[in-house]
């Protein structure tokens, strides 16, 4: 269906993807893995014609689509030929309904007259309806309001709306996927295989980007390893394991961290304490939260996408109204006040990084030390003078270059503007910026989302160091059970926006699994 022959792609003077030799077969899913920065989001730009290939000089190399030499150079054309992308970023309209984003490129029409013909027409929104129905039932998602607004549905639903999306154009040949199961969890990743299978057996074929390794080496009949803008390895079914690929891909054997809770101190101080916190925001809710989190804890929060893990954070911070109390060191916390609160020593990395984490039209540097430059009065060259000091431009230099190397951040400077950078880079550069200010108590929010193999266990890494030495308080978000259980003193379970259980890093797999839909088994090991 493609082949690529030595195509490369260059941004101002360096490559990210040099000489690449590809071919996808009919009706193959062929998983593309590689660590943070590694070209792979790039070359799915590349032959789906993105603008930004051309708005940065092009590409070099041919591609071949069915046998012939591709001659286009839009996104449009792409999707004429039976091309389709699922984003790493959502790439839906938010106030529309999912079965007009559904069809937003394949719309059913009546004409208007039978003499002006197809041209002048109606979208006919009653098939539109129908078609979508049927479209989320074949994917095996019952009982869903096509309907619906977008932004009232959680991350999952988003992601298989953006897969139906492409699917409904008929002419569809070849789909891209660029990490769709990156905010999935377990049950959700199980339907977007089923609905990936089940296109391969209609005879699409299909690139498959993931960080998690165990379901490219599910999922994918061909596997092909970038590294560094090259392919390094390519292998068959019967040749692949998730061992060989992640050795490829880092070039070293990646072991995993965790936390060593005996070496560990926890006061008996209460450093936050939530008092029947609720939020009602659209999709966004959580009822009458009640926790306690001591100084020097790590706790963990997990949920199924919808039922309110990432939300207290958010609350903390101002960012959804909420109604309760916070109480932070024994004082009422006034969460209008986001700038007092990060001052006094809360900070936040949110999951959505572009959105809130980063300023993406600055360099690294700048996005590394702002928060700790404007709301912690930090790197001033003469503290005594306050505000009037300039910053002390040698000393924000050697922290970021240190973080730069720390976090493993794939850059060409400490100059390169962020939005240039990689989604997992870009984490990166987010996490870097919350920890540079020495937080008392950090809330992180899907921290290993995006990020590869390697980066991973360096982040679950900081968040144990950051821990141990400095004492701060970290509570985590996530919908990675097992990064959870590796770094956490607790794990809090929210099922329906509110607290189920809080369970033990020790506990069983399947104890964590009822929990998350809200059941208990016998023997539960509560705590
Ligand atoms: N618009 C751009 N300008 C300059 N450099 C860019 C631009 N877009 C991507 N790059 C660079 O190209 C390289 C490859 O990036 P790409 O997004 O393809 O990586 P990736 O393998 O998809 O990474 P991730 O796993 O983090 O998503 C990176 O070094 C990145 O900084």
């Amino acid at each position: 269906m493609i082949k690529t022959v030595n195509l490369s792609k260059k941004f101002s003077e360096i490559y990210a993807l040099k000489n690449i030799n590809f071919h996808l077969k009919k009706g193959e899913i062929h998983g593309i893995v590689g660590a943070n920065g590694s070209g792979k989001s790039t070359f799915l730009n590349v032959l789906f014609q993105d603008r930004n290939i051309y708005k940065t000089g092009g590409y070099e190399g041919k591609i071949f689509f069915e046998g012939n030499e591709l001659e286009i150079n839009t996104t449009k054309e792409a999707i004429d030929i039976g091309m389709g992308k699922v984003y790493q970023e959502f790439a839906l309209v938010n106030s529309m309904d999912i079965a007009s984003n559904i069809k937003i490129n394949s719309s059913c029409k009546i004409p208007a007259s039978e003499k002006l013909g197809r041209d002048f027409s109606y979208i006919d929104k009653k098939r539109n309806i129908e078609e979508s129905e049927l479209m989320m039932k074949e994917f095996g998602i019952e009982n869903i309001d096509v309907k619906r607004n977008i932004d009232s549905l959680n991350v999952s639903m988003k992601q298989f709306v953006e897969i139906a999306r492409e699917v409904s154009n008929r002419k569809l040949k070849v789909l891209f996927l660029d990490e769709p199961t990156a905010s999935l969890n377990k049950e959700d990743v199980e339907i977007f295989k089923k609905i990936v299978r089940n296109l391969k057996e209609k005879g699409v074929s299909i690139i498959f980007i993931s960080h998690r390794l165990d379901e490219v080496v599910d999922l994918c009949d061909t596997v092909t390893v970038f590294r560094d803008g090259e392919i390094v390895s390519s292998y068959e079914r019967k040749d692949f394991d998730s061992e060989k690929i992640a050795i490829d891909m880092i070039g070293k054997k990646v072991s995993k961290v965790e936390k060593n809770r005996e070496e560990h101190f926890t006061s008996d101080e209460i450093i936050l304490e939530l008092k029947n916190l609720s939020i009602k925001e659209k999709n966004r809710s959580i009822n009458d939260v009640n926790l306690s989190v001591k100084k020097g804890e790590i706790v963990g929060i997990t949920s199924l996408a919808g039922h309110g893990h990432t939300e207290i954070s958010y609350a903390v911070m101002g960012i959804l109204k909420s109604k309760g109390d916070i109480i932070y060191k024994g004082k009422k916390l006034n969460t209008e006040k986001t700038d007092k609160t990060i001052a006094d020593g809360i900070v936040m990395i949110p999951d959505e990084r572009k959105e809130r984490g980063l300023l993406l039209e600055s360099n690294i540097s700048d996005n590394i030390v702002y928060t700790a430059c404007y709301s912690k009065n930090r790197y001033l060259k003469y503290p005594s003078l306050k505000g009037l000091s300039p910053f002390d431009k040698k000393m924000i230099d050697k922290d970021v270059k240190e973080c730069i190397e720390k976090y493993n951040i794939k850059c060409s400077s400490k100059d390169q503007k962020v939005k240039e950078l990689s989604g997992g880079n870009q984490q990166k550069v987010c996490i870097a910026r919350a920890v540079i200010t020495e937080p008392e108590v950090l809330f992180v929010s899907e921290p290993t989302r995006g990020i590869d193999i390697f980066s991973k266990e360096i982040i679950l890494k900081t968040l144990i160091d950051i821990n141990k030495e400095n004492g701060t308080t970290v509570i985590v978000s996530s919908s990675e059970i097992d990064e959870l259980k590796r770094i956490c003193d607790r794990v809090v379970i929210m099922y329906e926006g509110r607290i189920f259980d809080i369970l033990s890093p020790y506990e069983d797999d399947e104890v964590y699994s009822l929990a998350i839909s809200g059941k208990r088994r016998e023997d539960n090991g509560k705590i």
